[in-house]
């Protein structure tokens, strides 16, 4: 199976082409998913994305965690694939749509004069709020409810966070200092609490500034990983939504593998967000 390596941020990802490739069937992806992801027998990634065509978008993608579980939605994947399809010239104009699990976005690559790809914006659309919509449990109305700053009891453990879906849930806690975060220990009992049918992403940030954000990151399905997309664009909507930072501000957010542009709109509520997105190497894999 030819493959391509590709990161945003050190978030990294086997890509595979379907347009020329034939897969293995549907329920073997999730596997091959766990294998090529394995960095000691496979080739090592924080999990697997396939590059497929679509009939509702201009062309779609699947993404696939390192534990084999698939999401809905990757915000380093949409600018390495819209990398990928533009300098394969699978779209042949700037801007272009990719469908996700979690619904379609608009991508906008800025090539070089040789027509490279190092960075692309994306329109990752409206955030979702409403606990229904993570999905988080809850009673009654409260299921219509954003969760802003709510504690919430995990494991007998009281945890103060706001969740925001960018297609793919995210619980998001405001600390003092990201370096010292627990990322490691509270990051999988969050992910795995009863409260998150599907499980979530977890998010820990502090603010630096007016337009300025550390971020470090438990991602649902793959663990600690050096940068997510999604996550930092709920980060700037939990930031937003705590008045601790402005909509329609540039907002950098300090990833531990490099810094991504966060915009939240008021013209349409949309979130954009501006980043790297780099190819590794391409190869053969030989599935075993
Ligand atoms: N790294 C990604 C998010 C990948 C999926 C996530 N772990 C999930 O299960 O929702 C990003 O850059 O957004």
């Amino acid at each position: 199976m030819k493959f391509t390596k590709m990161h945003g941020l050190g978030n990294s990802y086997i890509y595979v082409d379907s347009f020329r490739e034939s897969l293995p069937n549907e329920e073997k992806l999730p596997a091959l998913a766990v294998k090529v992801a394995d960095p000691h027998t496979g080739i090592g990634s924080d999990g697997l994305i396939l590059i497929l065509p679509s009939e509702i978008a201009d062309v779609r993608m699947r993404v696939f965690n390192n534990d084999g579980s698939e999401a809905k939605n990757c915000g380093n994947g949409l600018r390495c694939v819209a990398k990928y399809v533009y300098e394969h010239r699978y779209v042949q104009k700037e801007e272009f749509s990719i469908e996700t699990l979690g619904g379609i976005v608009t991508a906008n690559v800025h090539p070089s004069r040789t027509g490279e790809v190092h960075e692309v914006t994306v329109d990752m659309g409206l955030p979702k709020l409403k606990r229904k919509e993570m999905p988080m449990r809850g009673e009654g109305a409260a299921l219509d409810e954003p969760v802003i700053a709510s504690t919430e009891h995990v494991n007998g453990t009281d945890y103060t966070f706001t969740a925001v879906s960018m297609g793919n849930p995210h619980a998001v806690f405001f600390v003092e200092n990201v370096a010292e975060a627990s990322v490691e220990t509270d990051g999988p009992v969050v992910e795995n609490a009863d409260l998150f049918p599907d499980g979530t992403n977890v998010e820990f940030i502090s603010i630096m500034s007016e337009t300025e954000m550390n971020f470090a990151v438990w991602e649902r399905g793959s663990g600690v990983t050096r940068a997510c997309g999604t996550g930092a664009c709920a980060a700037v909507v939990a930031a937003v939504l705590n008045g601790k930072a402005s909509k329609d501000k540039d907002i950098t957010v300090h990833l531990p593998g490099g810094d991504l542009l966060i915009r939240w709109s008021s013209r349409d509520d949309h979130v954009w967000m501006k980043g790297q997105a780099v190819t590794v190497c391409e190869g053969t894999y030989m599935d075993h």
